[in-house]
């Protein structure tokens, strides 16, 4: 039976890569790219079918920020497939970026060098915003809306007694000391990014509490630095060609300087052709790259509070009824 894959945010990056291998890893796969923007979604589809043109490449029109399409974009899925076997929630946004070049400038000098350039720890800041339902846009993108997508797609995952994988695109930023139990969408603080892929860590950990004995199992990966849309909009783009000689150079020293988006998806892949039985719950996966440019995956454990992400599951639900009763009240008002 072929497998029915689902990508969010797949028209480019590491998305786009990732579906690349996988029609490489499997032909007669079922792949659905989930996007906002349908030219781009296209155009990703074109791309995909000039290397598999036999391969059977769906599109949907998914905004994963706002509530109203992502409801609208499962009520299609379950229209159009009566399972997925993978869902790999990878759209995410960093908006507004703000590098500390001073703190930049120290670290380069001080002997966390290597955690700064693998972290970006201390380094970035964001100013993030309200969207249009009310929540903080880092947030209800990358989290919120994929939450809710999980919650919608549950007749999908794991029908009758077969298994699925959730997996989450997660970030060497994430960080615990970003986020705040009382705070979850980061309304007050400057590093929205690295609280939300933290909380993503955390849902990761409670879905597989809550899921795996309906056969429903979660992980999350890292895919290290890599250049994509994201990265170069952190930097002036002349600053990037400046430094590139450079990051080329430090690769040499770190593994986690994937830098392309083929080798960041070595992660996403790897974990496709893994058994569930053989996943750890509490373990990032990281795509690394060697010096000689060898891609390799390697478990690392999370710093995760089992009783916090308890917490963030009960509190993401809450607001889930939340936006729920608002999306109804708003289709009577209509
Ligand atoms: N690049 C890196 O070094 C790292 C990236 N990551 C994570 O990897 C993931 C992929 O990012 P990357 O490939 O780097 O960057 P890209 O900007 O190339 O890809 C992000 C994708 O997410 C999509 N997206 C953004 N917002 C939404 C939305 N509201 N609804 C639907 N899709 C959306 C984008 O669509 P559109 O084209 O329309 O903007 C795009 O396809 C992200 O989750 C990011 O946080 C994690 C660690 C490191
Ligand atoms: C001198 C020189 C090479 C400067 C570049 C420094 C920074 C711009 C990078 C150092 C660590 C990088 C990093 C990211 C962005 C670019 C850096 C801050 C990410 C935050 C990108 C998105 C992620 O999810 C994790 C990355 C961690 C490392």
């Amino acid at each position: 039976m072929e497998k029915v894959v689902l990508v969010t945010g797949a028209n480019s990056g590491i998305g786009l890569a990732l579906c690349e291998r996988l029609l490489t890893e499997d032909s007669q796969l079922l792949l659905c790219l989930a996007c906002r923007n349908m030219k781009r979604a296209e155009d990703a589809r074109s791309a995909l079918l000039t290397s598999h043109i036999n391969a059977h490449i769906d599109l949907l029109h998914l905004d994963v920020g706002s509530v109203q399409s992502v409801l609208a974009a499962a009520q299609e899925l379950k229209a159009r497939y009566n399972r997925i076997d993978f869902l790999y929630l990878n759209a995410g946004i960093m908006p507004n970026p703000q590098v500390d070049v001073k703190a930049l400038f120290k670290g380069l000098f001080s002997r966390n060098v290597i955690n700064m350039f693998a972290t970006a720890e201390g380094l970035l800041t964001q100013q993030d915003r309200l969207n249009s339902d009310g929540l903080q846009e880092v947030f209800a993108t990358n989290l919120f809306g994929h939450f809710l997508l999980i919650r919608e797609l549950e007749p999908l995952l794991c029908p009758g007694g077969q298994t699925s994988r959730i997996v989450w695109t997660s970030s060497s930023n994430a960080r615990r000391s970003a986020f705040s139990i009382e705070d979850i969408q980061h309304r007050n603080g400057m590093e929205p990014y690295s609280s939300s892929k933290y909380a993503s860590d955390m849902l990761s950990l409670a879905l597989n509490r809550h899921k795996n004995s309906q056969g429903l199992f979660s992980s999350v990966i890292c895919p290290g630095l890599v250049m994509t849309n994201l990265t170069y909009g952190i930097l002036p783009s002349f600053f990037w060609t400046l430094i590139m000689p450079i990051m080329w150079l430090i690769r040499i020293f770190t593994n986690t300087f994937t830098l392309t988006p083929y080798n960041g998806a070595e992660a996403l892949h790897w974990l496709f052709v893994q058994n569930s039985e053989s996943l750890d719950p509490r373990a990032k996966y990281h795509s690394l790259t060697s010096g000689l440019g060898k891609n390799y995956t390697q478990p690392q454990q999370m710093d995760i509070d089992e009783q916090m992400s308890e917490i963030l599951y009960s509190k993401l639900l809450e607001l889930e009824k939340v936006v729920r009763k608002k999306q109804s009240e708003g289709n009577v008002d209509k």
